[in-house]
């Protein structure tokens, strides 16, 4: 499986109607502190415009609505795959990610054969308080070579400026979330991660090249 070079994040159907038509081919839909009912119409919404738009869809945290809204993908970190059913996503056909931080979390993804693995946070990031201490772009490198044909995520404070530092390190797709949604002109800075993502849209990059 190959994922597109640029991983949209962001918290609403409302962003993925203002975001994905101009041409993101990968997006989550990242929502906190919603009620199941409203999570349910989000998902239903934003699985309606991605199939218009040609953009693969992975619903992060809820798993069972995510096979309820017969979604094709979902996005698990750590606590949630221990509570997650692998048997019931599988069953259900849906693509699994994985969120990992340290070598330990690692060998529980590569357990869990996921779809991809998530590695971060690569830089800072002003999202949410994390644990972790930045990773930096080199790590990608290590992980790439552990995980081999596995798609590998880079998140974590990244911006347009960060892309070609954590794809040339190996990952496969560099996930954002603030870089777009906090700037001032989302749409244009979409614009630039779509311009500055598509050599490694159309061409495999070995590595170490
Ligand atoms: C692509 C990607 N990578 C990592 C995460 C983080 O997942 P998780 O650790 O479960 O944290 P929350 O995003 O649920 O707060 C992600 N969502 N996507
Ligand atoms: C949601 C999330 N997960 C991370 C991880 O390391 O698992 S970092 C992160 C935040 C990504 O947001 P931004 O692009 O604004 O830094
Ligand atoms: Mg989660």
């Amino acid at each position: 499986m190959k994922l597109d070079p640029f991983y949209l994040i962001v918290d609403s159907a409302d962003w993925i109607a203002r975001l994905v038509p101009l041409g993101v081919r990968l997006v989550q839909l990242r929502i906190k502190n919603k009620a199941p009912a409203q999570l349910r119409a989000e998902i239903r919404t934003a699985k309606a415009i991605c199939a218009l738009n040609d953009c693969q869809l992975i619903v992060n945290d809820y798993w069972q609505l995510a096979i309820e809204e017969a979604c094709a993908f979902v996005h698990l970190g750590q606590e949630d795959l221990e509570m997650a059913d692998l048997g019931a996503i599988r069953a259900a056909g849906l693509k699994l990610g994985l969120s990992t931080h340290d070598d330990a979390e690692l060998e529980t993804a590569k357990a869990a054969k996921p779809d991809y693995i998530a590695l971060g946070p690569i830089y800072p990031t002003i999202l949410k308080q994390m644990k972790w201490s930045p990773q930096g772009p080199e790590r990608l490198r290590t992980w790439k070579a552990h995980v081999g044909d596995l798609p590998l995520v880079a998140i974590g404070g990244l911006n347009v400026d960060r892309i070609e530092g954590v794809l040339s390190q190996g990952a496969d797709s560099a996930a954002v979330v603030t870089d777009i949604t906090l700037n001032p002109d989302p749409e244009a800075r979409t614009r630039q991660w779509l311009a500055a993502t598509a050599p490694w849209r159309t061409v495999e990059m070995p590595l170490g090249e």
